[in-house]
């Protein structure tokens, strides 16, 4: 792992994640959101899960650049959002550092905002998540990730005995 503050992996299926999405909204389902906003990009597929589940049909993003992979830079806005987000669900996929939330929170301060994940320097910043990962854990989306060949343990242990 490139960045010292992340010493485990916690690795999310697409499975997992549709589940954990579906877990979420059983949450939101009892509220009336006019509209969805989506903090780019991680928050794109749990805003279309969610819009499915809730029968949202008006999608909108707040754009942000801030990692480089594990490496947070500065945080850039791309594209904001005209009003305050009053009755609005705000998604992002996760907080981590709060750094990204701080920022769309000041942009849309009425939006309710959920990440389906959320670590513990975090999660004050939101107001409601599904799971819990600790600090020093990278999240690997199934977005970042591919199926692969994995040789079978006999031919592993020859190639290291020659
Ligand atoms: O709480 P923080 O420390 O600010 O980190 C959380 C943010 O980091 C990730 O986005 P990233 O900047 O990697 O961009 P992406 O969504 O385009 O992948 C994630 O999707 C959150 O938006
Ligand atoms: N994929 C991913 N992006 C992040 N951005 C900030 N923290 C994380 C994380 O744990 N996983
Ligand atoms: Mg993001």
């Amino acid at each position: 792992m490139s960045v010292d503050r992340y010493h485990q992996y916690f690795v999310i299926s697409w499975d997992q994640l549709h589940r954990d999405v579906r877990s979420l909204c059983q949450q939101l389902v009892e509220r009336d959101f006019e509209g969805i906003a989506a903090v780019t990009r991680g928050g794109l597929i749990p805003a279309a899960l969610i819009a499915r589940e809730l029968n949202v049909r008006l999608i909108d993003t707040v754009c942000i650049k801030s990692y480089e992979h594990m490496d947070q830079g500065g945080l850039q806005v791309l594209k904001g959002i005209d009003h305050d987000g009053a009755r609005w669900l705000l998604v992002d996929d996760l907080v981590d550092t709060g750094r990204t939330a701080r920022a769309v929170r000041d942009m849309l301060p009425r939006a309710h905002f959920v990440t389906v994940y959320a670590k513990p320097e975090g999660r004050p910043l939101v107001d409601q998540y599904l799971v819990e990962v600790p600090q020093d854990t990278w999240i690997q989306f199934p977005w970042d990730m591919g199926i692969t060949y994995v040789e079978p343990l006999v031919d592993q242990l020859r190639s290291q005995q020659e």
